[in-house]
């Protein structure tokens, strides 16, 4: 959470010139806010709607900007072994800032549960992806450049 797929990813769809899919937008678009739905029917509800719009997501060509939570699914991992999937991660330290004041609705206790839900998907993530970046303290533009030269290399690299 919070590692900047959203923003970073609308940088890289608008660079590529293809459109951009955010999945949680997607959710909210149909079924409202996110904290909404979670506090009225829980966080199972909130991960079935968003399986559906991740697999509407990537049925389509586009850069894809998944909720963070999105790798959970088992289904979503399959769809995901098909796809470029690029992992942006952030330290503990630069994501303090950026977690403060905000709505998501798996970080009520701050940091210390930001830190506790990546140390369990951090695992998925890596698995996942061909090109992992370390945002903490990088330009958002700078990043997106990375993804494009990696995309248009066409091919998978860690580091
Ligand atoms: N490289 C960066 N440097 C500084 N701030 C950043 C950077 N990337 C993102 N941010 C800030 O961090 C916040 C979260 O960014 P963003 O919404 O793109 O993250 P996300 O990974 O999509 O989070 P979520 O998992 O909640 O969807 C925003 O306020 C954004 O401006
Ligand atoms: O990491 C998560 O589990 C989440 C991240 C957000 O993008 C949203 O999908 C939601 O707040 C849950
Ligand atoms: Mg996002």
């Amino acid at each position: 959470m919070a590692a900047g797929k959203t923003r970073v990813g609308k940088r890289v769809a608008r660079v590529l010139g293809v459109p951009f899919v955010d999945t949680d937008a997607l959710v909210v678009s149909g079924h409202g806010s996110i904290a909404n739905l979670f506090s009225r029917y829980g966080e199972g509800h909130f991960r079935a709607l968003e399986r559906i719009a991740v697999g509407q997501a990537l049925a389509t060509r586009a850069v894809v900007s998944l909720g963070g939570g999105a790798v959970l699914d088992p289904g979503t991992r399959a769809d995901l072994a098909r796809c470029r999937v690029v992992y942006l991660s952030v330290t503990e330290q630069a994501v303090a800032g950026r977690i403060k004041g905000g709505k998501r609705p798996l970080l009520a206790g701050g940091l210390s549960d930001w830190i506790r839900i990546y140390e369990l998907r951090r695992p998925l993530y890596e698995e996942l992806a061909g090109l992992h970046i370390d945002t903490s303290n990088r330009q958002m533009d700078s990043i997106a450049d990375d993804v494009v030269a990696w995309t248009q290399r066409g091919q998978n690299t860690h580091d």
